[in-house]
């Protein structure tokens, strides 16, 4: 894997959204897509600075001047061209959109952020058109709070202009890792993209627990999200890697110890973190197109 931004050179996320108003602007962009994903990003970009854009989804109501908001490809205003063109419908859902760009934008920069599908799968659908250049980028949901995660992947043929675009956008809403091979966006997808779910599973397991050893559940529910936050600050905001944060916590013989050697048992979170990701992966493999 490689990265133009390091953990430690791009170690701040960028700002919540509504405090960088004044931040230069970003490329144009037409959202096709306004969902849980697109619109995590939207309201990133948003308070960013966006250049005048159009977002075309159906459950979208409304959008602040200059951007504008349409509820199909159909519809966008004839005198839109956009820098970028975002994908963020289902993976399963895109090829009746593709279709439709590829008639009104014969010649686009695509920035798919879906699960799975291959650049190659894309294009085929798109159509023999020259002119398309498909980057492919793994965001997550933390994009919303500026503290996103994603991974991006540009063929050969992207322009650094093109390169810049798409990360520009990933960057107002967080950090961003290059991958130089597609297939990596795949395991991007296993670790960051689907990886908050896995977090906000621990929270809910967390608590479950401490219900189950007498706990109310709000008073669980609260030092389960407290106790994954201030963690994650740690691990973000501190130079000691992982395994030092958790020793730290773990003295010799005490309560740590006997918790973790239930949880780092070969058969325990090893394995089922290892099997859960690869499952991911081959999922995201089985969505290529
Ligand atoms: N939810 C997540 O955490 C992440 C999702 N993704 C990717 O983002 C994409 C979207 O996922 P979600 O936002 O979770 O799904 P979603 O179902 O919340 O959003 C999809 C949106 O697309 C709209 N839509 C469907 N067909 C359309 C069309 N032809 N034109 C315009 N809009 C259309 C729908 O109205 C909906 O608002 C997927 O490809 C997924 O793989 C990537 C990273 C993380
Ligand atoms: O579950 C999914 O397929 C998407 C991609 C990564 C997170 N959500």
């Amino acid at each position: 894997m490689t990265s133009t931004h390091t953990a430690t050179a791009t170690r701040e996320p960028a700002a919540p959204a509504g405090t960088h108003a004044a931040a230069p602007l970003l490329p144009s962009i037409l959202l096709v897509g306004s969902g849980k994903m697109g619109g995590a990003m939207l309201e990133g970009w948003l308070a960013q600075g966006l250049a005048p854009s159009v977002i075309v989804d159906r459950h979208r109501d409304s959008l602040p001047a200059p951007h504008r908001i349409v509820r199909a490809i159909a519809d966008i205003p004839a005198d839109f061209t956009p820098d970028v063109i975002v994908l963020a419908v289902k993976p399963q859902k895109a090829d009746p959109a593709l279709q439709d760009l590829a008639k009104r934008f014969p010649a686009a920069t695509l920035l798919s952020v879906m699960a799975g599908r291959s650049i190659a799968s894309l294009k085929a659908v798109y159509g023999g058109e020259k002119g398309l250049v498909v980057v492919r980028a793994m965001p997550n949901t933390p994009c919303l709070l500026g503290a996103g995660m994603s991974g991006l992947y540009a063929p050969p043929e992207a322009t650094p202009e093109q390169k810049r675009h798409c990360e520009s956008l990933l960057r107002a809403v967080g950090e961003t890792v290059w991958v130089d091979a597609e297939g990596l966006i795949d395991s991007v997808t296993g670790v960051s993209g689907s990886g908050p779910a896995y977090v906000f599973l621990l929270a809910e397991l967390l608590t479950k627990a401490g219900v189950e050893q007498g706990l109310p559940e709000e008073t669980a529910r609260i030092l389960a999200r407290e106790t994954i936050y201030g963690a994650g600050r740690m691990l973000h905001t501190l130079p000691t890697d992982a395994a030092e944060l958790r020793r730290n916590v773990t003295s010799p013989g005490g309560t740590t110890a006997a918790a973790l050697a239930v949880l780092m048992a070969d058969d325990a979170w090893p394995a089922a973190t290892s099997a859960a990701v690869a499952a991911a992966v081959t999922r995201a493999k089985e969505l290529s197109g």
